[in-house]
C-alpha cells in the first residue's frame, strides 16, 4: 500500500484476511545511513482498498495501529465485507478497470457513465511521487550512484545504500547530463502509471546512453524508460503481473544471474515493453514471464561494450523472494569495477529460442499476454 507504484489504483486483496499484524511505525531513527521509512514510502499511496474481512484486533510485536485506522488517518477509503473472489474472477476476465467504492445509498444510485470514471493513467503520476529535489543518502558511500526518482521503493534505495553507494536521489526529469561526470552509476527507479508519460527521461537517459560507458540498471518504471530510450515500445498489458510469485526466466548470463534458470519474483505492473525481433541494435532480451512470455527484462548485448540492465520485475522485493536481490551486488560490483578500471568476466549471451521451448515459453512474436481461464 506504500509502494508509489501504486499511486491511483484501488486494491483488491486476494488474501481474505488482512490487518492480522496490524501496521508498524513507519519511522527509523534519523540517520544518513537509513532510508528513513520501514514501510516503502510515508504514506499510503494507493487511492482505496478492498478486503474480504478486515481484522480489528490486530497482533505483531512492530505493530501500532490497526489497518483501519491507519487508513482513516491517511484519508484513504477501505472497504471490508465484500466478495473481493467475485471482484477477483471479474478483474481476470476483463483486465485491470476503473472503479469506484460506494456504501448505503451511494451504492443503489445508478453507475456513472464510463467516461465519468476518473481514470489515474491520464495523469503523469510520476510527477506526483518524485522528489521535488535531490537529495543523499550515505555520502561517504565508496561508489556514488545517481537515482533517478519515478516513484522509488523505499527498500531499492535501502538495497542500495546497504551494499555501501554513496546514493543521490534526483527528480524523475532532473538532466542527469548535466553532472553525469560526479558519478560511477545511473539507477533509475520503479514509478506508477504510464511510462508514455517519462519520454523526457527516455529522451535525456538515450543521450547517456549514446555518450557515457558507465553501468546502468533500472527497476520497473526504470526497465521501461530504458527500453523507451532504446527504441522499444511500451505497451498496456490487459493482465498486468502482481504478486510475489511470477516466473521469470533468464535469456542470458550476468554477473549472479545465469541463463536457463527460473527465477520467483515479485512484480506489480501493468505496462511492458513489447517482445520485437530483431531487438535493437547493441540491445538483447534478458528476461521472459514464465506465464504470459511478456519482457521481463533487457540488457545491453556483450558486444556493446555497455553495462546497462533494466529488469520489469523487483529484485528488491519486499515482500516476496530474494531470488534475484544479488542483481545490486552485480551492478555496484560493475559501478566499482569501472571506477577501478578492473574489468569483470563478461556476461555469455546465448539463443533464447533454444532455451524457453524447453519450458514450453513462446519467443517468437509475442505482443498480448495470453488469457487465463477461470473456473469459478
Ligand atoms: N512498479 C512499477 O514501476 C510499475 C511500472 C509502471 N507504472 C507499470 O504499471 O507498468
Amino acid at each position: 500500500m506504500t509502494d508509489p507504484s501504486y499511486r491511483g489504483q484501488i486494491l483488491v486483496f486476494t488474501t481474505p484476511l488482512i490487518g492480522n499484524y496490524g501496521v508498524p511505525y513507519n519511522k527509523t531513527p534519523i540517520n544518513s545511513n537509513d532510508v528513513g521509512v520501514i514501510l516503502e514510502s510515508e504514506n499510503i499511496q494507493c487511492s482505496a482498498v478492498v478486503v474480504a474481512d478486515v481484522a480489528e484486533k490486530f497482533s505483531h510485536y512492530t505493530a501500532v495501529e490497526s489497518i483501519a485506522s491507519w487508513c482513516q488517518r491517511n484519508n484513504v477509503p477501505g472497504i471490508t465485507g465484500v466478495d473481493t473472489r467475485a471482484i477477483t474472477t471479474l478483474l481476470r476476465d476483463q483486465g485491470t478497470t476503473l472503479g469506484r467504492l460506494a456504501v448505503g445509498a451511494d451504492a443503489s444510485l445508478a453507475p456513472p457513465k464510463p467516461e465519468e470514471y476518473w481514470d489515474p493513467t491520464t495523469e503523469n503520476l510520476v510527477a506526483q511521487v518524485s522528489t521535488k529535489a535531490p537529495y543523499e543518502l550515505n555520502p561517504n558511500g565508496d561508489v556514488r550512484i545517481a537515482v533517478l526518482d519515478f516513484g522509488a521503493k523505499a527498500n531499492i534505495l535501502r538495497s542500495l545504500v546497504r551494499r555501501g553507494a554513496a546514493v543521490t536521489v534526483l527528480p524523475w526529469n532532473y538532466n542527469f547530463n548535466n553532472i553525469r561526470d560526479q558519478f560511477d552509476g545511473l539507477f533509475l527507479s520503479n514509478g506508477p502509471g504510464d511510462p508514455n508519460h517519462c519520454l523526457e527521461a527516455a529522451m535525456h537517459l538515450r543521450k547517456t546512453l549514446q555518450e557515457w560507458d558507465k553501468p546502468v540498471f533500472g527497476i520497473c518504471m526504470g526497465h521501461q524508460v530504458i527500453g523507451m530510450a532504446a527504441g522499444l515500445e511500451a505497451y498496456r498489458m490487459t493482465f498486468g503481473n502482481r504478486g510475489h510469485n511470477q516466473p521469470v526466466l533468464a535469456l542470458a548470463s550476468s554477473g549472479s544471474i545465469k541463463a536457463g534458470r527460473v527465477y520467483v519474483t515479485s512484480q506489480n505492473h501493468q505496462y511492458a515493453l513489447k517482445l520485437q525481433d530483431p531487438f535493437p541494435a547493441g540491445w538483447e532480451p534478458f528476461f521472459i514471464n514464465c506465464n504470459d512470455s511478456s519482457v521481463e527484462g533487457i540488457k545491453s548485448s556483450a558486444d556493446s561494450g555497455k553495462k546497462v540492465w533494466g529488469v520489469q520485475f523487483h529484485p528488491e522485493s519486499a515482500g516476496g523472494p530474494l531470488d534475484t536481490i544479488e542483481m545490486f551486488t552485480d551492478f555496484l560490483a560493475e559501478c566499482r569495477a569501472h571506477k577501478l578500471q578492473l574489468s569483470l568476466p563478461t556476461s555469455q549471451p546465448m539463443d533464447a529460442r533454444k532455451v524457453a521451448p524447453r519450458l514450453g515459453v513462446e519467443t517468437a512474436k509475442i505482443e498480448t499476454p495470453r488469457r487465463v481461464a477461470v473456473t469459478a
